[in-house]
């Protein structure tokens, strides 16, 4: 049978293990035929780490996502985008690509940070990408952003928050508690407009974890061009980051990545799902 196409619009990271590559290593994993639409490149100082975002010149990306979309891919998926420009162009290239599955993974700021990069990338999500989001997959700080709610702190906030970016227009939202969330296990909030479902796992070290969201919206991406359920596919993706945490690996002084093979090399991980 063909491989379902996977295209992800993204920036690239060049320690590798958030960022496209993130997104290609797991659509790999995930047996589908990934491919990319780069919108801007980010390097890190040796010394330091501060990141650099360097955005590509639009009319290259255009001609990226016309390549990519002559293709056909089956499912789309935005990452790291940077300008209200790029996240105009990546709603278009969704409606001209005829596909009928696009998770947004709205990134504001790389880990630790709780700054926006640029607020006008917030407004810009939610007018352009969440009305078309068949699944969104906002970290705590992202939902409180996009839901206008603020600092997000239990199981409740959410709840709220959820049923607000539902109604701004995305289909299916899960809520990434994980590493922001103080609990003594890693939970996600899962909402299809009617209930809301507590996904968890272990909580696991989380020093090495530089690329998990993305891990997860690709993961979450190629479960549902292979024909899962949001649900199953939220679940399953949540299963595959579990194990690529407990896996993660220091690179360096500043940064280790998650392992993205470890599901299918090392180990599964149970989820654990509840009706709250
Ligand atoms: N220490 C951890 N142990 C297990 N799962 C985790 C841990 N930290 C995060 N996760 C999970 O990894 C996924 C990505 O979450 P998170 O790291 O919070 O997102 P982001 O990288 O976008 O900030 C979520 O499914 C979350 O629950
Ligand atoms: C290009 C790019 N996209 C996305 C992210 C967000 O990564 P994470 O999966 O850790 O949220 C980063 C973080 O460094 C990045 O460099
Ligand atoms: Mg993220």
């Amino acid at each position: 049978m063909a491989l379902k196409k996977v295209l992800t619009i993204a920036g690239s990271d060049t320690s590798a293990g958030a960022g496209m590559q993130a997104d290609l290593k797991t659509f790999q994993e995930h047996d589908t035929y990934g491919m990319v639409a780069l919108a801007a490149v980010v390097t890190m100082d040796p010394k330091t780490w501060a990141h650099d975002v360097t955005p590509l010149p639009l009319d290259l990306l255009d001609k990226q996502l016309n390549t990519a979309i002559s293709i056909g891919p089956d499912a789309i998926k935005t990452g790291m985008l940077g300008s209200e420009e790029v996240i105009k162009r990546a709603r278009q290239a969704y409606d001209e690509s005829g596909s009928e599955i696009f998770v947004v993974d709205p990134v504001m700021v790389c880990k630790g940070d709780d700054e926006v990069l640029n607020p006008g990338n917030t407004e810009a999500m939610i007018k352009e990408l969440l009305p078309k989001a068949t699944v969104v997959t906002p970290n705590l700080f992202e939902a409180g952003q996009l839901s206008g709610l603020g600092k997000l702190t239990t199981i409740d906030d959410m709840k709220k928050a959820a049923e607000k970016i539902h109604e701004l227009g995305a289909q299916y939202i899960v809520i990434k508690g994980g590493k922001a969330l103080e609990s003594d296990k890693a939970y996600d909030l899962y909402y299809n407009g009617q209930k809301h479902v507590l996904l968890s796992t272990d909580k696991f070290q989380s020093s090495y974890n530089h690329g998990a969201g993305c891990t997860f919206a690709a993961a979450t991406t190629a479960n549902l061009a292979n024909g899962e359920t949001p649900e199953e596919a939220v679940k399953h993706a949540k299963a595959f980051v579990a194990s690529a945490i407990k896996n993660g690996w220091k690179m360096n002084d500043f940064v280790g990545p998650v392992d993205h093979g470890a599901s299918n090399r090392i180990e599964k991980i149970e989820v654990y799902t509840e009706e709250v």
